[in-house]
């Protein structure tokens, strides 16, 4: 099945009037629930792309579709309406308070104040800060973090079809981030709301992704392609240059065990170390292994979903796994999707957060 394509730009073109093209002939279609990660160097393009999909910044040439509808006839107001966006800093406003920054869009649209305040709180619910502690508090009283999530549940609001984030998560320190990540994914995965996500970091487009982009200077699209794809098969030295060193581990966070990776399970030394699991992380995996005795012979028993050992696993297993993920990642129909174009649908895969 080919999923809808919600965002559709074709050849777009922004050059400033100080002569800088931004972006030149851009092409590319944003499918429907999937997270579209936008990557490349300082000054490539990205923030242009993305507020050109809001009608931040008004495109010298090409179109822009939403749903099939050209946003340069859409109202600009209507239309941000309808797309969420998230800032790096988020921008709340300091004097109102955190209900009352949420509740912007919602007092816009006309909402009475029941609704509004039960969309609060479900909203402060869905980013792990509870209404009656979070509610009544101003900017100045919450973490950096605490605010990032606020501004995600601003954007969320009215339930906007579509999300635009620029590095929202830039300015948190980089623990921090990882666990805004982590939420993030989750909130996702209950919302579905199709993202585009700008940011400078393939670690962070690899985590979160359902598709990288690539961009190179000028807003030239290099690549786009799953994650896996992306970091096995980069398709230019641009995109080789963009990822640089550390493919292969942020790939074994990618993969996953699977049955075709096994030995048999005679081969389990006992006692048995503790066991991973079949659809396990690489990662995960290469740590268990990693950490055996030496007794166990470098070899780990793989469980299934009854918890029964289906087999076992040793590093040369997974090195085999991390070729086959590769493999397929470059036979996958998005392998194909290296510039434009609108690819088949992907199979679906759990967030590597
Ligand atoms: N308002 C503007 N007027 C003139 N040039 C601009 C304007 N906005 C952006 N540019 C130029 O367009 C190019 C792309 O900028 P853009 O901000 O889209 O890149 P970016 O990939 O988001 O960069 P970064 O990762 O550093 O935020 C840059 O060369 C930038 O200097």
């Amino acid at each position: 099945m080919t999923a809808r394509t919600v965002i559709e730009l074709e050849s777009v073109r922004k050059a400033f009037g100080t002569g800088a093209v931004a972006v030149e002939g851009l092409s590319l279609a944003v499918r429907e629930h999937e997270i579209l990660a936008l990557v490349g160097p300082s000054g490539c393009g990205k923030s242009t792309t993305l507020r050109m999909v809001n009608r931040l910044v008004e495109p010298t040439s090409g179109r822009i579709l939403l749903n099939g509808e050209d946003v340069t006839t859409a109202d600009p107001v209507a239309l941000r309406r309808r797309i969420g966006y998230v800032i790096q800093n988020v921008g709340l406003f300091p004097h109102r308070t955190v209900e009352a920054n949420i509740s912007t869009v919602p007092a816009l649209l006309g909402w009475d104040r029941r609704r509004t305040r039960a969309r609060v709180a479900e909203l402060l619910e869905l980013v792990g800060l509870p209404a009656a502690n979070f509610a009544k508090r101003y900017p100045h009283e919450l973490s950096g973090g605490e605010r990032q999530r606020i501004g995600v549940a601003r954007a969320l609001a009215t339930d906007p079809p579509v999300l635009l984030m620029d590095e929202p998560f830039g300015a948190v320190d980089p623990e921090f981030r990882r666990h805004l990540q982590t939420e993030f994914a989750r909130i996702h995965r209950e919302t579905g709301t199709t993202v585009i996500l700008v940011t400078h970091d393939i670690d962070e487009a690899a985590r979160l992704g359902d598709r990288i982009a690539v961009l190179s200077r000028g807003g030239t699209l290099e690549q786009i392609a799953s994650p896996l794809a992306v970091l096995a098969h980069p398709a230019s030295d641009r995109v080789r240059d963009f990822i640089g060193d550390g493919s292969a581990s942020r790939m074994l966070a990618l993969a996953q065990v699977q049955a075709a990776d096994l030995e048999s399970a005679d081969h389990i030394v006992q006692p048995a170390p503790a066991p991973v699991r079949l659809g396990a992380r690489l990662t995960d995996a290469f740590e268990a292994v990693a950490a055996l005795p030496g007794s166990a012979m470098g070899r780990v028993p793989v469980v299934g979903k009854s918890g029964d050992v289906v087999g076992s696993l040793t590093a040369d297993g997974i090195l085999g796994a991390l070729r086959r993920a590769a493999d397929a990642a470059g036979a996958g129909p998005d392998a194909q999707d290296a510039v434009g174009g609108v690819p088949e649908d992907a199979p679906g895969r759990e967030p590597a957060v």
